[in-house]
């Protein structure tokens, strides 16, 4: 499907090369859906895995934990960063708590029915998780990649929430790439300079404490991991699995990302990057996975935010493959040296 998609795009009625990354991103997405041309983009749906983590008690974020389930409480009134860009680009938001500390009473159903407990463990001092709820929350995961393809998702989008995120994120792909936590770790929310050195020895503590277990990526999941990490990475190893196209997100999508390619070798195949973020581990993952984000704009907020604003450019890209005149149409006998 690539190679067809490619020989279309190399006919279009624009000179070779001239369509540059948007034509790469339009050739990926047609060969994604076994289309060409690709079809349009009319049911894009994103999915924020919130959940606490015990790290975020340990002066690792610049924001109290109890933002996290306030900031569920703003996404299910839609007025959230991330809401108001999933409006402008005709996004459809489902946030899940697979772990907030908050029992968020009042919030609906659908939000509340998939925790799978209360605040993941302080990763430097003990497991995140255990296995039985490694297991449980990459299957929660997967089954609701399942149910939004069954909604007709025809691409899926990874958000997260939850204060103190960034320090497993940056363990997860510190733990993959074999990095000190000195060369991954970022500001998250904004720390200053002492909290920056405080949360790069808890999150190299982690690291030492799982020692080896992070060569298997599931045990790294229980060991340096949260439930809502274990979800999003079981989420985008489904969508990968049915064949359905990803845009990702910051880091914690990007991490997600790259443990769902360690435990399904070759899933990054239907990963698209919606933007780089300022958190240096997430383009250390990104070159990992050979993914280039489309956008580049300063952007440190998660929630699946840069994977919204880089929608527009996707369809953009789809339209160009779909819409524009084959040379051969305009000409009898095309060419350069026609
Ligand atoms: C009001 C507010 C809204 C947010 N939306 C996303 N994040 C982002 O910031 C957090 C990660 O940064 P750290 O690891 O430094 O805590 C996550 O909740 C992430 O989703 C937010 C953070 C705040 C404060
Ligand atoms: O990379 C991200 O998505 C990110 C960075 C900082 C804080 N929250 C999210």
């Amino acid at each position: 499907m690539a190679a067809a998609a490619a020989e279309r795009l190399a006919a279009l009625a624009t000179p070779p090369g001239a369509l540059g990354r948007l034509g790469d991103l339009a050739v990926w997405l047609s060969a994604a859906q076994g289309s060409v041309p690709p079809r349009e983009l009319d049911n894009v749906r994103l999915v924020i895995f919130a959940g606490d983590h015990g790290v975020a008690a340990h002066g690792v974020s610049a924001y109290p934990p109890e933002i996290t389930a306030a900031m569920v409480r703003t996404f299910v009134m839609g007025r959230a960063g991330v809401s108001a860009l999933a409006k402008a680009h005709g996004v459809a938001v489902r946030v899940l708590d697979l772990g907030v500390d908050d029992e968020l009473d009042g919030v609906p159903d659908d939000v509340r029915r998939h925790k799978v407990r209360r605040s993941s463990g302080a990763i430097h001092l003990e497991d995140a998780l255990t296995a039985e709820q490694t297991r449980q929350a990459l299957e929660v995961g997967a089954t609701v990649a399942r149910e939004e393809i069954a909604a007709g998702a025809q691409l899926l989008l990874s958000g997260d929430m939850g204060i103190g995120n960034t320090t497993p994120a940056a363990a997860l792909v510190a733990a993959a790439l074999g990095l000190p936590a000195s060369e991954v770790v970022g500001r998250g929310t904004g720390i200053d300079d002492a909290a920056l050195e405080h949360k790069t020895q808890v999150v190299q503590q982690a690291l030492d404490r799982a020692g080896d277990r992070v060569d298997d990526p599931i045990d790294c999941l229980t060991a340096l991991g949260s439930a809502d990490l274990a979800a999003s990475t079981g989420y985008l190893l489904e969508a990968a699995r049915q064949g359905v196209p990803v845009l990702l997100d910051g880091l914690m999508a990007v991490a997600c990302a790259l443990t769902a390619d360690r435990i399904g070798p070759g899933a990054a195949a239907w990963f698209a990057a919606g933007h780089r973020s300022t958190e240096p581990a997430q383009s250390f993952a990104l070159a990992k996975l050979g993914v280039e984000p489309l956008l580049d704009l300063g952007l440190r907020l998660g929630e699946g935010s840069g994977a919204v604003a880089a929608v527009p450019v996707l369809r953009g890209a789809v339209a160009l493959l779909r819409d524009v005149a084959l040379l051969s149409e305009l000409l009898p006998d095309p060419g350069p040296d026609a």
